[in-house]
């Protein structure tokens, strides 16, 4: 099994049938390579030059802003230990996240670094948060959510921007190693929490999927394209039908000694919605069974069980 790379500018020419191929990865791997997709190349590379300047800094410098309740702020290597059952020593890497910016205003005390960049980074936010409600008309198409339920906006409109989500901008680094032990990760398997999440991968690999038959897959790097795949969220509100696969990231030996730098968009439904029915007739009746959560207790719930604070 391999992931699927689709078009994202047949969305434009024939928003059907890219739904259709988006579905299929969705119910299957849950993993999509996306090209094409609107992001432009220079904010990216912009976003990792911030990236990179981050976490070059000292850590007593780093360690002022450390992770909180809200889930915001820095993560050193080893306190996030994402799969505690198999690694003891915690996750090779270091990760700052951040919630949300609204006309420059962080949410969250923020390095100066940052607050310096807050306009670029508001503006990569919003290009992620325009991609993800795109993604999600796209499941909204192949669902064939009815107009009068709100259509291809069905999903949109529970995961607006303004409103108070679990929505997560995070950036992470993977340091460079000279040894490692064999049970050693970077990161340890583990699937996301929200609807969708988009990553940004740079030049070094390690990544791998669990596909259904419990065999792990190689993810590939491809400069022009970025990774989409499904979070608990939106597996759980489909009843199963998406898939919300778990992912790791391991040491490649030929790549052991090279620093790791990746960029994640968490996107989240808005803390209120209610977790209720789709109304799609591939999510049958009787799977639809009302769930009475929310997507913030849902949320809440899923990071108790991942930090130490
Ligand atoms: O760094 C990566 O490639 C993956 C990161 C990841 O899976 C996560 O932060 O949830
Ligand atoms: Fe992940």
């Amino acid at each position: 099994m391999t992931i699927p790379i689709i078009d994202f500018s047949l969305f434009e020419e024939d928003p059907l049938s890219c739904s259709k191929q988006i579905r299929t990865a969705s119910e299957s791997i849950g993993f999509f390579f996306l090209k094409n997709h609107g992001i432009e190349r220079e904010i990216i590379d912009d976003m990792f030059k911030n990236n990179q300047e981050y976490f070059n800094l000292s850590f007593e410098e780093k360690s002022q802003y450390r992770i909180t309740r809200e889930n915001q702020g820095y993560t050193s290597t080893h306190q996030e230990t994402l799969d505690p059952d198999n690694h003891t020593s915690g996750d090779f890497k270091e990760s700052f996240n951040f919630g949300m910016i609204h006309d420059g205003k962080p949410p969250q005390k923020l390095p100066s670094l940052f607050e310096k960049n807050l306009i670029a980074l508001e503006s990569f936010m919003k290009s992620c948060h325009r991609l993800c409600m795109k993604i999600l008309q796209a499941f909204a198409i192949a669902l064939e959510i009815g107009e009068t339920e709100g259509g291809k906006h069905w999903f949109e409109r529970r995961h607006r921007y303004e409103a108070k989500s679990g929505t997560t901008l995070r950036i992470l680094h993977y340091p460079a190693m000279n040894q490692v032990n064999p049970e050693d990760i970077r990161a340890g398997s583990h699937s996301d929490y929200g609807s969708v999440t988009i990553l940004f991968q740079k030049d070094i690999g390690g990544l791998e999927v669990l596909s259904a038959d419990m065999n792990w897959i190689s993810v590939p790097v491809f400069p022009d394209c970025i990774l989409i795949n499904i979070g608990d969220l939106l597996e759980f509100w489909t009843q199963g039908l998406f898939k919300s696969t778990i992912h790791r990231v391991v040491f490649r030996k030929e790549t052991l000694n090279q620093d790791r730098y990746s960029i994640a968009y968490f996107c989240h439904a808005e803390d209120d919605v209610r977790l209720d029915p789709i109304p799609s007739r591939f999510i049958t009746a009787d799977e639809k069974g009302g769930k009475n959560m929310t997507a913030g207790e849902h949320l809440k719930e899923r990071l108790e069980r991942t930090y130490k604070y």
